[in-house]
């Protein structure tokens, strides 16, 4: 077996491994980037997670103004195959054209804390790396349920690369997965049901902005079950019925999308020294160092499951590797999210359910979308915003958008949250019109 030595040993083609090969061969440093499987060049975000699944959402709604659903849906995916294939082919080749990085495909696993075993498909090889970057990822968790090896039961992977669009479909969980998939098919014309275990949903948002994601998506033909848990399901000839505490669905498609598990079995981590978390991530500290010589990064690391928290990971690791070693994961400041429905549910610091628990003096500042010029212009006028504003210090405390753009909106206010702007600055900000962002005039007029 050949043994190789190395700088840099990263281990995962996903977005913080691939940015920080980049950036470490272009300061003349000699990187290994290794990741199992040619279709995954590049990672999940553009393989089978963002990329695709926003392409799919935009092409279900365009195909509202078609007839032949079906055939939208074929011409929809092969759209996403060809926008795929060229993004994993610019990643590979951006990547392998930089002098220092080598790209090596094959499944690495720890034998020592320096040293990894790679197999590929050439047979195996010993890499002694002085620094090792675990990037591996997370999979699509799994329902160990009767039944569940039916061939219409699918994962979120598989869900984006359907050849035939299914005329009923039941998904399993009501996460971000769940909502973005349910717009997607639902724009196509498929059936929708949402199957949810808990008894609250959206648990973490306010009940107003709840109860608005689900008069949008009844007007979309979706369903949504609560306390709804999944017992067993029974394959058909024509469909397969899933069967719960809250009755029994039949669908000719079933998407299973009850969170991701961290990408570490095949790793050996035992023979780094690596510990796992209680929920089974890489355990790291606040600078992502998981050994003395062994960072992790991104979705395996236990760090919100988002690629630009991924990014953001790499800077961290980065500051340690280029730079002064300060940043850490407390830098990150406040998270923004995007749920990317039809229109987006994006939010960004305190909601007013969190505000009336933290003893703060506070207002709350609503407006509804339908007020909006711009909405009633695109005909999407679900939805509401509102505005979390301290009173003592006119600062803003959070936001919960509810309404088209709000995925770029809320990028602006946690510009805003983090700058410490007051929110009677964006009462009175010029912005363009006739645009969503002009909005932010209302909802941060005086109450
Ligand atoms: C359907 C879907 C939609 C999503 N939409 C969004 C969105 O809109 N916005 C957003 O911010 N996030 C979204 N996410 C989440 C986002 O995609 C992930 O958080 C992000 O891609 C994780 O990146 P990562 O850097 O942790 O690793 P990944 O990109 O997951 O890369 C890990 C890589 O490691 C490889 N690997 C695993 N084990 C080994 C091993 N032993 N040896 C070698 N290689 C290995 C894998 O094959 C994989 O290519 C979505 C996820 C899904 C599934
Ligand atoms: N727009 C985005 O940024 C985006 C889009 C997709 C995915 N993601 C990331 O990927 C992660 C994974 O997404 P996800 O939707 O799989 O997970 P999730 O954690 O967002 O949601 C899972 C849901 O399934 C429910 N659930 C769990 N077990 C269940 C069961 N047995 N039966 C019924 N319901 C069950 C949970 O209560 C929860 O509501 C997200 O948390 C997010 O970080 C992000």
């Amino acid at each position: 077996m050949t043994t190789r030595s190395i700088s840099h040993l990263i281990i995962g083609f996903g977005k913080a491994g691939k940015t920080l090969a980049a950036d470490l061969a272009k300061h003349g440093e000699s990187v290994i980037l290794v990741e199992q499987s040619a279709a995954m060049y590049g990672g999940t975000c553009i393989n089978i997670g963002c990329i695709p699944s926003k392409l799919l959402l935009v092409e279900g709604e365009k195909s509202a103004r078609l007839t032949d659903k079906s055939a939208a849906f074929q011409a929809a995916m092969q759209r996403r195959e060809q926008l795929t294939s060229a993004l994993r082919a610019a990643n590979y080749n951006k990547l392998a054209t930089i002098p220092g990085v080598e790209i090596l495909t094959g499944t690495a696993r720890f034998l020592s804390p320096n040293v990894v075993e790679v197999l590929t498909e050439d047979g195996a090889c010993q890499i002694e790396a002085e620094r090792i970057y675990i990037n591996t990822g997370a999979r699509p968790a799994t329902l160990a349920l009767e039944g569940a090896d039916d061939k219409r039961i699918y994962d979120s992977t598989e869900l984006l690369q359907l050849d035939s669009l299914p005329a009923r479909l039941v998904i399993v969980g009501g996460g971000y997965i769940s909502l973005e998939f349910a717009c997607m098919y639902a724009a196509f014309g498929t059936d929708v049901t949402i199957l949810e275990q808990g008894d609250t949903f959206l648990a973490r948002e306010d009940r107003d902005v709840a109860e608005a994601m689900l008069a949008m998506l009844a007007d979309r033909g979706v369903k949504v079950v609560l306390q709804a848990e999944t017992k067993r399901f029974v394959p058909g000839e024509e469909a397969v019925t899933v069967v719960t505490s809250q009755g029994e669905y039949a669908a000719e498609a079933v998407l299973v999308a009850i969170g991701r598990r961290p990408n570490v079995e095949a790793l050996h981590l035992e023979a780094a020294g690596v510990q796992l978390t209680s929920r089974g991530f890489v355990q790291t500290d606040e600078y992502l160092r998981a050994a003395p010589n062994i960072w992790a990064m991104g979705d395996v690391a236990g760090s919100p499951q988002f690629t630009y928290v991924s990014l953001d990971d790499y800077r961290i690791v980065r500051d340690q590797i280029l730079g002064e070693g300060k940043r850490t994961t407390k830098d990150r400041l406040l998270l923004p999210t995007s749920v990317f429905t039809t229109p987006t549910l994006a939010q960004v610091g305190m909601t007013e359910t969190m505000a009336a628990a933290s003893g703060r003096p506070y207002e709350v500042k609503r407006l509804q979308t339908a007020a909006i010029p711009k909405a009633k212009i695109l005909g999407e006028t679900h939805g509401l915003l509102k505005a979390i504003v301290d009173t003592e210090t006119g600062l803003i405390l959070g936001a919960t958008l509810f309404c088209p753009e709000a995925h770029e909106l809320i990028n602006l206010l946690k510009l805003a949250m983090d700058h410490q702007i007051p929110a009677a600055a964006l009462h009175t900000q010029i912005f363009t019109h006739p645009t969503i962002a002009e909005a932010l005039n209302d909802l941060f007029a005086p109450n």
